[in-house]
């Protein structure tokens, strides 16, 4: 017999919807649109034909509709890897999990859940307001070492070359590195997006090597990521997503990509002026990427 999903396991409220999304199975569409800012929701479902359904819970907020008769729907995860620990369990939840048995259904389906997000560049010839598709990303965060088989799934080599030449300091979490989706890479690549390696760090400010007024543990340590290599490979950003989006799609069988708009150049002390318009004309190409 499979085995039954307790109750305290896999929430489900009164109304047949999953914990924090308040979504109900079927009220998912097969591509998903991710982004960190709740309002940017309303700019993606914008551009949507017909709106199906809407939703909000706490910084849950979705919609699904159609685009260019493609149904989609757009999830805002708020800040942070734990809240995508919430976001894709939930998703692969509603799709693979049937909720009247509360048993992992016999026949899993692959979700496509693509990252909208903004991002700063560790590169100083990465400028603002370009946009960049993740083909790597790197967890700081370190959600993907509480799950196992996590070493099925990331690049060991990048993740031994990295800690090594970054002298990693043991008091962190263990960096993983996880592949984006091949085949979400190829429908995006359309849009001759800048390709690179973003690190997803578990804070804005002293994990992403900011100081405001307390010092942090390694003050080199951002020249250290723009100046590394790992074969064709430098890092080039830093957002607070992707690794565990990447990580656990990749564990539960979906497909994850991500393509940020770069509002900070961290090298060069930039800030966009304006990064929205940049944002509205990323939304529209994912999109049309996808449909
Ligand atoms: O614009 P979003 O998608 O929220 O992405 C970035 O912006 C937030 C920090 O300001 C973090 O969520 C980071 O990943
Ligand atoms: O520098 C930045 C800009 C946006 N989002 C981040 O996480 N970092």
């Amino acid at each position: 017999m499979e085995h039954r999903i307790e109750e305290s396991e896999l929430i489900i409220n009164k109304d047949g919807s999953v914990f924090h999304l308040h979504l109900k199975p079927g009220e998912l569409a097969d591509n998903i649109i991710l982004v960190g800012d709740p309002g940017r929701v309303r700019t993606v479902a914008s551009f949507f034909d017909h709106i199906e359904l809407e939703r909000s819970n706490r910084e849950f907020i979705s919609v699904t509709g159609t685009y260019k008769q493609t149904r989609f729907t757009v999830v805002a995860t708020g800040i942070g890897t734990d809240n995508i620990d919430i976001v894709v369990n939930e998703l692969d939840a509603l799709v693979n999990v049937d909720f009247e048995t509360r048993k992992v259904k016999q026949q899993l389906k692959s979700l496509n859940m693509v990252r909208i997000g903004t991002s700063g560049s560790l590169q100083h010839d990465l400028s603002v307001d370009s946009c960049l598709l993740s083909h790597k990303a790197i967890g700081f965060d370190g959600l993907l070492n509480f799950y196992e088989n996590r070493n099925k799934v990331v690049d060991m080599e990048f993740e031994q070359h990295f800690k090594e030449a970054m002298q990693w300091n043991p008091l962190l979490t263990s960096p993983y590195v996880v592949d984006a989706s091949p085949q979400l890479l190829k429908k995006l690549a359309q849009n001759e997006f800048l390709e690179g390696v973003t690190i997803s760090a578990p804070g804005f400010y002293g994990p992403q090597g900011r100081v405001i007024r307390l010092p942090i543990q390694d003050k080199e340590i951002n020249d250290k990521i723009s100046n590394f290599r790992h074969k064709q490979h430098s890092i080039t950003n830093y957002e607070m997503e992707c690794s565990a989006i990447y990580g656990l799609c990749k564990l539960l069988g979906h497909n994850a990509a991500t393509v940020c708009a770069i509002i900070a150049n961290r090298k060069a002390r930039t800030y966009s002026k304006d990064y929205k318009p940049v944002i509205k004309k990323l939304i529209k190409q994912v999109l049309d990427s996808l449909a």
